[in-house]
């Protein structure tokens, strides 16, 4: 069983989430049924591949994409990036899109499905990573609904709240929500609709937990061994 402690209880002193105790530690619990050891697919070329990378907002999702990407020829879709792009797009739902990433809160998952789906309908991949998503349970049964397909692998960047924290502040990319505020508001979203979604997939077998502590190189050198079948 594994116990999951909020190493940054201080930026909570003023949640009214019920989730935290006086201590501000996180009262969630999981059961720890993940490893680095779950069974890796051996995929066929042609067949569409799908890799889910999860993990809290700053834990290097997107930095160790681009890494994945050049080693194994993956087409990346982020959905972050992809909801940024309508924003700027001017598209109908742009503004309730930014008012919504400014709150640190959850797209409606039928906006940000029809996204992803349009960007791997437009590649010749076979083989996509899709980036910041499933960040809920509805996000989740919304793709498979409409995609009609599984992750073969899902990649969770286990990473400390503290460090999340340091590395969003210092990403100076010009985000809307790369201030204290929203990555407050970000990390209990986290809290409170990822983990179900990791969990899930923890139970289905298809879980690489890595821990997202050390250089952008070490972190890949546990990414590697998971894509290797690929390269064969
Ligand atoms: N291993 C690392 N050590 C130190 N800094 C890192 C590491 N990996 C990524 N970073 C930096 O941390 C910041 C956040 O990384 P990145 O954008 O990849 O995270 P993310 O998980 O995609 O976050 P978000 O969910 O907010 O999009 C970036 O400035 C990146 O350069
Ligand atoms: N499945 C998703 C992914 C992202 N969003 C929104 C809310 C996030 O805070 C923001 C930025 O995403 P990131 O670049 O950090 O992956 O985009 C969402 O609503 N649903
Ligand atoms: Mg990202």
């Amino acid at each position: 069983m594994w116990r999951r402690v909020a190493s940054v209880s201080h930026l909570f002193s003023h949640s009214k989430s019920t989730k935290f105790n006086q201590q501000g530690a996180s009262t969630f619990k999981i059961w720890e049924t993940f490893t680095s050891e779950s069974e890796i697919p051996t995929p066929s070329k042609g067949s569409l591949f799908v890799t889910f990378v999860l993990g809290g907002p700053g834990s290097g999702k997107g930095t160790q994409c681009a890494k994945i990407v050049e080693a194994f020829g993956f087409t990346h879709v982020s959905a972050g990036d992809l909801l940024r792009r309508e924003i700027a797009s001017g598209s109908a739902y742009g503004s309730v899109i930014l008012s919504t990433i400014r709150e640190g809160k959850i797209v409606p998952s039928q906006v940000t499905v029809e996204l992803i789906q349009k960007e791997m309908e437009s590649s010749d991949n076979y083989k996509f990573l899709i980036d910041g998503f499933p960040r809920s349970e509805e996000n989740r049964k919304a793709f498979e609904k409409t995609i009609g397909a599984e992750p073969d692998v899902v990649l969770f960047f286990d990473c400390p709240e503290q460090e999340m924290v340091k590395r969003v502040l210092n990403r100076n990319q010009g985000r809307v929500d790369d201030n204290i505020d929203t990555i407050k508001k970000r990390l209990e979203i986290f809290d409170e609709l990822n983990w179900p979604v990791i969990n899930y997939y923890s139970q289905r077998g298809k879980l690489h937990k890595i821990n997202a502590v050390g250089t952008v190189d070490e972190i890949f050198e546990k990414v590697r061994p998971i894509f290797a079948p690929l390269s064969k």
